[in-house]
């Protein structure tokens, strides 16, 4: 295998290290990946450079975007997730931070304005009222009709702004929730993905990392 991608995974704050666990099974467990994969933290602008793909995980969306500007890597994120050359992936927190509009408490985030959507915040209520629900992702992940998705003060995707360019993938079934459901997974172009919940805590369910490394890094 000659050519080698990075995946590097944004650790300033939150459930990143779950990430990097999961992505790093997917690859001694896939034996037949066409190219080499490799994982990385990062903290720096330096350590960002090097990769294809960047996941920014959950955590708080407030204090990620605080932290992104303290240590001065803002900018450096801002540039390298607009570059349409790189696979992005931001998980509930994860998902706010690239939004480009928020419905409340927007003014305390300086979000990366990547995906063309408009977000809630906790739209499901407190950390008291996260929840496992079992989703059928087979529409868009072969034979994937049991996902454990986990949402802990999760957000959802309330409008989108570019309906030409942002696929929505998955609409979550809630009592009282809008006939058609509520927008919890989304792909825009070919190069981003935003997911609500977090596939990192299905323990042993390697499914969604799998699906990002096939269809988002090696496809580039
Ligand atoms: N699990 C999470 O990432 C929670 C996200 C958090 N509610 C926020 O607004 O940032």
């Amino acid at each position: 295998m000659s050519e080698t991608r990075c995946i590097g995974v944004l650790a300033l704050q939150g459930a990143f290290i779950e990430h990097v666990h999961h992505l790093q099974r997917c690859i001694d467990k896939f034996s037949d990946y066409d190219k080499a994969i490799r994982v990385t933290t990062v903290r720096t602008a330096q350590e960002l450079w090097q990769c294809d793909g960047l996941v920014i995980p959950g955590g708080e969306s407030t204090a990620m975007s605080l932290i992104a500007q303290r240590t001065n890597l803002y900018d450096d994120l801002y540039r390298f997730v607009h570059d349409p050359n790189k696979c992005i992936w931001g998980t509930c927190a994860g998902l706010i931070f690239i939004s480009d509009n928020l419905m409340t408490q927007g003014n305390l985030i300086n979000t990366l304005k990547l995906l063309h959507v408009t977000v809630k915040r906790n739209a499901f209520g407190r950390q008291a009222q996260s929840f496992i629900q079992k989703c059928d992702f087979s529409n868009f992940i072969d034979n994937c009709n049991d996902f454990p998705a986990t949402f802990i003060r999760a957000p959802v995707i309330d409008e989108i702004l570019d309906p030409e360019n942002v696929e929505v993938l998955y609409r979550l079934d809630k009592p009282d929730c809008p006939q058609d459901g509520l927008i919890v997974a989304v792909k825009q172009n070919d190069n981003i993905l935003a997911t609500s919940f977090h596939p990192e805590l299905a323990e042993d369910d390697l499914r969604f990392h799998d699906y990002f490394i096939r269809e988002f890094i090696l496809k580039r």
